[in-house]
């Protein structure tokens, strides 16, 4: 069952961009090891396309290149057609470039509301010269944000919780939470580590419905790296395994899955659910 349904990007010239993500011959060091070695792959427009390897492959690394929190070493990112390596977090963040992370980060003393209200980009409340010029304009924009925060939230069953700290809230809550915050903001590719870590089989099913929908209804193209064999089966149209820093394989789960290298890759750890040893 995949989702993998293309879809092209209005880039602002008039042109259509299929491919939503390049990655080309990125390499990461951290002093002597090499985390990531000379990797390369494009995602889709459209697509949910898995990212999996063994511990250590080097998967969250190169998320960390994607998203802007590392410059590699070598190689580039390029995002809709355009070179985004030397880009900060928070421009990628702005062109529809956003991560969630294996560990949630809520501002756990704020409510799961203010949570989501705090994620979206670019209200003019951000602003002191804004609030003070645009007083009445700026409070309209606040019941806006506060409306729209809810509507995430009732979307999420999270509605019972707006009003409650983040920081109460539970593990699998808290991925939905990260999730709702890409719905805050003008994401185009998400990137999300791990959403089934640690989240229990009812919140599993209702954070793959979410990925589905927001791939489905709203055109989010999603990269996800996880563990989870049976999710990654069931949500993605193409997958990419990482071995000791490298591509080893990418293309539909099956042939994946079944590839000798996987297998040979997996050796001495837990063989993933899904893959036949
Ligand atoms: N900031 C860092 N400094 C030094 N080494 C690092 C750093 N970040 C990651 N590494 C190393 O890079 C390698 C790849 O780690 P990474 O976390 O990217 O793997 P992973 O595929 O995400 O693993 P897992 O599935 O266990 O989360 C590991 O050997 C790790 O110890």
């Amino acid at each position: 069952m995949t989702s993998g349904r293309l879809r092209g990007w209005g880039r602002g010239d008039g042109r259509v961009c299929a491919v939503m993500l390049e990655l080309e011959a990125i390499t990461m060091r951290f002093g002597g090891l090499t985390a990531v070695d000379g990797c390369g792959f494009s995602v889709e427009a459209g697509s949910i396309t898995g990212l999996i390897g063994p511990n250590g492959a080097g998967k969250t690394t190169l998320f960390n290149v994607i998203a802007g929190a590392l410059r590699p070493t070598a190689g580039a990112v390029r995002f809709l057609g355009e070179a985004i390596t030397r880009l900060s977090p928070d421009a990628r963040y702005r062109r529809g470039l956003v991560r969630t992370f294996q560990i949630p980060h809520e501002f756990h003393r704020l409510s799961a509301r203010e949570n989501l209200m705090l994620a979206a980009s670019g209200q003019s409340g951000e602003s002191l010269a804004a609030n003070w010029l645009r007083w009445g304009a700026v409070r309209a924009e606040e019941a806006g944000l506060r409306g729209r925060a809810d509507a995430v939230l009732d979307s999420l069953n999270l509605g019972h919780v707006a009003d409650l700290p983040a920081g109460g809230l539970s593990g699998g809550q808290k991925k939905l939470l990260e999730i709702g915050r890409t719905m805050m903001s003008d994401a185009r590719l998400v990137l999300l580590d791990e959403p089934a870590a640690g989240v229990n089989r009812t919140l599993l099913r209702d954070i793959e419905a979410t990925i589905r929908r927001l791939n489905r209804e709203h055109g989010y193209t999603f990269l996800l790296i996880e563990h989870d064999m049976g999710m990654i089966e069931r949500l993605c149209g193409h997958v990419v395994c990482m071995a000791e820093g490298r591509l080893l394989i990418e293309g539909g789960f099956a042939a994946v899955r079944n590839d000798p290298r996987v297998l040979e890759a997996y050796l001495g750890e837990r063989v993933p659910v899904g893959v036949d040893a």
